[in-house]
């Protein structure tokens, strides 16, 4: 007999009084627990409909799984003709949308001859940004051409065109965003985004070049033509759980069992040649992606077989489901065989989390089989048939127990920290910001750093109208230098003009080396271009933000009180902080440690006014240093 789902651990999304209708044997209703499951299909946008469409009620009993499943038998496709594979990488060429062209034309009404020009700027071009969605599982649906969307041409009565809206290509986590092969970004955060081609800025109507010496302008500008780009999309993680089995073990019966993939079904090895991927759904909207992995043999790390090219597969699986046909003779060697080809392949791969399948227990030999089996592993065994659908639910349950596990580890390596390090670098984290409230000022200084996302929130506060100006001020400095090849300054110029800030706005300081000189030069600017600066907004890192002000307290050369200065930064929480290009959570720390030592040292030696550190934050420093992390 097969064990009952009283042997089932219930699982913390489970509640107890389902549970024990679960195990009591009735059948549960659709609202109160149900398992639903899709395949992705590359040709079907709208696949979401699909899943809402496929909720399918869970029994206990296996008879009725199967009847609820209804017709059993199975279409016999070959691998050719099943165009629902699952994609992992793509080759787009992106065309950000073209600037809008500026109108030339001039106001006329009744006995006003010669109104002044009224001509508006044409819209911008649309940007395209891929973004990575975590309800998308493969890049099937991604497209080889994306054109991002025209701005609209400017019109007469000084009517700026419309900008083209930006255009998003979902992908799902895990995407590498590659050129000529070098990985440019690395999306594995649900909602992050990347701005892949900027659109072309508008064109310029001829009220624009209205001045004392032209009085009617004929002068009107096109539209510039959009960003272009080819890019590589790669998929870094192809699943959670790899259905890992000799040819023929019934990994994908599996895979229709559990889901409503598709892939192909025969008596003979090898009828898998491509990976399938076949997600499972949770009533919490949970979804867990399964792949169908070709069969591997003895000697498949030797190219045998299919070869290398699916061990590669199994790599980019997190957890693995070993599929042992039990009908065979001795199932536990083909799990040795299994177990030895993945460890040639890349040692300690066969010890990530897994479970093992015995299949085919509906077979009279395989019920004999199954404790010997058990003797013979450690490891938790689910049996199941996959040609009838016993016990599949068993499977299910503990898939997502494997999933749970995996996204706990997931959270304790985003954090990057342990919990303790984590509360006392938060107690930094919360005393070097300034929470400074946003006022109408004379200028946005954009303070030169590693940290593109300074830039670019200058740059959005100077469009949300913050103040007329934007200065960026910064040459090489202690992040920057031998890393980046260009001055900071440029690189941020860069980012603005990008984001559509007009260049006749942007002022640049590119001598400063450091937070002082920062301070000092971007004053020197303002002078010389006679620009008032009673009141200043200055943007830098989150944890720079204590530090700027104290050093502009010191070393801004007018008297502070006739110069009002408020410090913010980009919009980040400690977590998402972290960044390829800026460095981990542990940076982070080593960071927040060099700015509390300079907050103590730096007062004697002229650079930042006296600040009290209290005793948390001391306390929290002196923690961090034991700790082992150091300053930078
Ligand atoms: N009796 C019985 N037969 C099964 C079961 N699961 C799969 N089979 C049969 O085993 C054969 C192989 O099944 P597949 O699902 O194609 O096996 P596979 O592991 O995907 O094989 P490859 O793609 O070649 O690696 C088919 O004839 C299935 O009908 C089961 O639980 N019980
Ligand atoms: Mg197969």
């Amino acid at each position: 007999m097969l064990p009952t789902l009283s042997r089932v651990k219930p699982p913390r999304w489970l509640s107890p009084d389902i549970l024990s209708r679960y195990i009591l044997g009735h059948e549960v209703r659709g609202n109160e627990l149900s398992l639903f499951s899709h395949s992705i299909s590359p040709k079907s946008a709208a696949w979401r409909l699909k899943v809402t469409a496929g909720i399918r009620n869970v029994s206990t009993s296996c008879t009725l799984c199967a009847k609820a499943r209804g017709n059993q038998k199975k279409k016999d496709m070959s691998e050719k003709k099943l165009t629902r594979h699952f994609i992992d990488y793509r080759r787009v060429k992106l065309m950000a949308g073209s600037g809008g062209k500026g109108a030339c034309c001039f106001h006329s009404e009744p006995r006003k001859e010669w109104g002044g020009p009224d001509g508006g700027n044409g819209g911008d071009g649309g940007n395209i940004i891929i973004k990575a969605d975590r309800f998308v599982k493969s890049l099937a649906q991604v497209v080889p051409v994306y054109k991002g969307e025209d701005g609209q041409p400017g019109g007469s009565k000084n009517c700026y065109g419309r900008n083209g809206s930006p255009t998003y290509i979902h992908v799902p986590l895990g995407t590498l965003v590659k050129e000529q092969g070098k990985t440019i970004m690395d999306l594995s955060e649900h909602g992050q985004e990347y701005l892949a081609v900027f659109g072309g800025a508008g064109g310029k109507g001829n009220r624009f070049f209205l001045s004392n010496e032209n009085r009617s302008p004929m002068t009107a500008t096109s539209g510039m033509p959009g960003e272009e780009r080819v890019l590589q999309l790669e998929l870094r993680t192809m699943a959670h759980a790899g259905l890992v089995g000799f040819p023929n073990a019934g990994k994908s019966s599996l895979l229709r069992a559990i889901s409503n993939a598709k892939p192909a079904v025969a008596a003979y090895p090898f009828t898998t040649l491509n990976p399938h991927v076949g997600i499972v759904n949770y009533r919490d909207h949970e979804q867990v992606a399964v792949a169908d992995i070709p069969g591997i043999i003895r000697g498949a790390h030797l190219n045998r077989g299919l070869g290398i090219s699916f061990l590669r597969h199994i790599e980019r699986c997190r957890f693995l489901l070993f599929v042992l046909d039990l009908s065979s003779p001795e199932p536990w060697t083909q799990l040795q065989h299994l177990r030895y080809e993945l460890d040639q392949y890349e040692p300690g791969l066969s010890q990530r989390p897994q479970a093992i399948i015995a299949n085919k227990m509906d077979l009279p030999e395989s019920r004999e089989r199954l404790e010997t089996l058990r003797s013979h592993v450690t490891e938790r065994v689910i049996p199941v048939s996959a040609l009838t659908g016993q016990n599949t639910e068993e499977l299910i349950l503990h898939l997502r127990e494997l999933y749970d596990g995996y996204l706990q580890e997931k959270a304790q390596h985003e954090r990057g920290m342990d919990e303790e390090s984590e509360k006392l670098a938060r107690i930094l984290w919360d005393y070097l910001r300034l929470h400074h409230r946003l006022e109408k000022s004379d200028v946005i200084i954009g303070l030169g750093c590693h940290d593109l996302r300074v830039a670019e929130r200058s740059a959005a506060l100077f469009l949300e109208g913050w103040a007329p100006w934007l200065l960026f001020t910064g040459n090489l400095g202690k992040q920057t230098a031998g890393v980046w090849t260009r001055r900071e300054a440029d690189v941020f110029l860069d980012v603005a003009l990008r984001m559509g800030v007009p260049r006749g706005s942007i002022l640049l300081e590119t001598e400063a080396t450091n937070t002082g000189e920062n301070i000092r030069f971007s004053h020197r600017v303002l002078k010389e271009r006679n620009i008032p600066a009673s009141r200043v907004i200055l943007v830098q890192q989150p944890f720079m933000e204590r530090r700027v002000y104290a050093t502009f307290l010191r070393q801004w050369p007018e008297q502070v009180d006739l110069t009002r200065a408020i410090v913010t930064s980009p919009e980040l929480g400690i977590f998402e902080y972290p960044h390829p290009a800026v460095g981990t959570a542990c940076d982070l720390i080593c960071y927040m440690l060099g700015v509390v030592e300079r907050i103590r040292d730096y007062p004697h030696k002229g650079f930042q006014v006296e600040q009290q550190l209290p005793p948390s934050v001391l306390c929290a420093y002196n923690w961090l240093l034991q700790a082992g992390y150091s300053p930078k």
